[in-house]
């Protein structure tokens, strides 16, 4: 884990906690996700969302890799590979080739966008918001010398950095659930879009199963808000009807986390898997990444970063980073096993032609 400057991490914990901090002392989440409150949380969500990747970044890659995101557990598959083929997944569905001019919408540090390019040839652009993303996102660019197909912009997905009409094809994983509705980036996402080109995402939703009403579900899906810095977690058909309103012509659309769609694809461990010490692959190599991303694997960390905060080896900030993300893994876990949540509420668009 590298240590960027002390100042940005403690300033990022104190301007997070700060959002989130409505209402806890009641326990009540009821109270605690009120409209006025998620509203607050809606008007704030750029800043709040730079504050979270300042103090996530770290441990996202020391447990997880440079792919921020979930995938389908194919059992017998490695973890990297079950990542990597989520990827391509959506290379493949977009038609990628070489010469094609994409965007990766809130790219992280560009797992996907470095494994899109290697898989298609074609050209992948990164946007982020997040400075320390985009210098590292940069950095790997440049050591796995892919220079000539990557690059990455610093821009705001609810005003996107380019002009109308610029890219043959865009995907998100896993980041348009940052704004505060989905219409706003899908919309933007419309206008950079070519005339004819396709737009494919990965939706972070609730399901048809999650009662509102239910105070445990309605903790759950709190602590995936708050724990992943999201304003609001929308049903699946609200992002459906989202896509549609800004113009696209939805070609797909189905969750990938639905154990019936996925009965034809042979044996899976669960998405949520890595975050519960369920294994979709066993060797040793695989142990030692599933244990760092495992509920004991994490409290672990959790104790460490404390001590090295606490003796001044670790900046102001890591300790509320890591309480941070074991929020976001109970909810995440939680929910994953009501399925009342997805992170890959997949779905194909495609911008009419006239
Ligand atoms: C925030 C969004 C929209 C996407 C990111 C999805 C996942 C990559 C993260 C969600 C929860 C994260 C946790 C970790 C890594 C990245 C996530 C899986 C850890 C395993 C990192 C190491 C810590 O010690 C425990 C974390 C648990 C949650």
């Amino acid at each position: 884990m590298s240590a960027p400057a002390a100042p940005r991490k403690a300033v990022a914990a104190e301007g997070y906690q700060a959002l989130w901090s409505h209402n806890k002392d009641t326990g009540d989440v009821f109270k605690q996700t009120s409209d006025d409150i998620k509203e607050e949380r809606k008007a704030a969500a750029p800043v709040m969302t730079n504050y979270y990747y300042d103090l996530a970044t770290d441990l996202y890659e020391y447990g997880w890799g440079t792919s921020f995101h979930f995938a389908r557990m194919f059992t017998g598959s490695s973890f990297a590979s079950n990542i990597a083929r989520h990827e391509d997944y959506l290379a493949l569905k977009l038609g990628l080739k070489p010469g094609m001019r994409v965007l990766d919408v809130g790219c992280g540090v560009g797992g996907p966008l470095r494994e899109i390019a290697k898989f298609s040839g074609a050209t992948v652009v990164g946007l982020n918001n997040n400075q320390y993303q985009v210098e590292r996102c940069k950095m790997y660019n440049k050591k796995f010398g892919l220079e000539a197909i990557t690059d990455v912009v610093k821009g705001n997905f609810l005003e996107i950095p380019f002009p109308d009409n610029t890219f043959d094809a865009i995907y998100s994983i896993e980041a348009t659930c940052h704004a505060p509705h989905p219409s706003q980036v899908y919309g933007e996402i419309f206008r950079v879009l070519k005339p004819g080109g396709k737009y494919a995402c990965y939706e972070w939703c609730t399901t048809a199963k999650y009662d509102e009403n239910d105070r445990e579900q309605r903790l759950a899906i709190h602590q995936i808000e708050e724990g992943d810095s999201i304003p609001h977690l929308y049903r699946t058909y609200e992002s459906l009807a989202a896509v549609r309103s800004v113009g696209f012509d939805v070609i797909e659309e189905y969750d990938l986390a639905d154990p019936e769609f996925n009965k034809p694809w042979g044996a899976q461990t669960p998405w949520y898997g890595p975050l519960a010490g369920i294994m979709a692959n066993y060797s040793v190599d695989e142990f030692l990444r599933y244990f760092r991303s495992s509920k004991i694997g994490g409290t672990i960390t959790d104790v460490f970063v404390s001590v090295m905060e606490f003796v001044g080896l670790a900046p102001k900030g890591t300790k509320a980073a890591s309480q941070t993300l074991i929020t976001a893994s109970e909810g995440l876990v939680y929910s994953g096993k009501k399925e009342t949540f997805t992170p890959m509420y997949f779905f194909l668009g495609k911008k009419p032609e006239a």
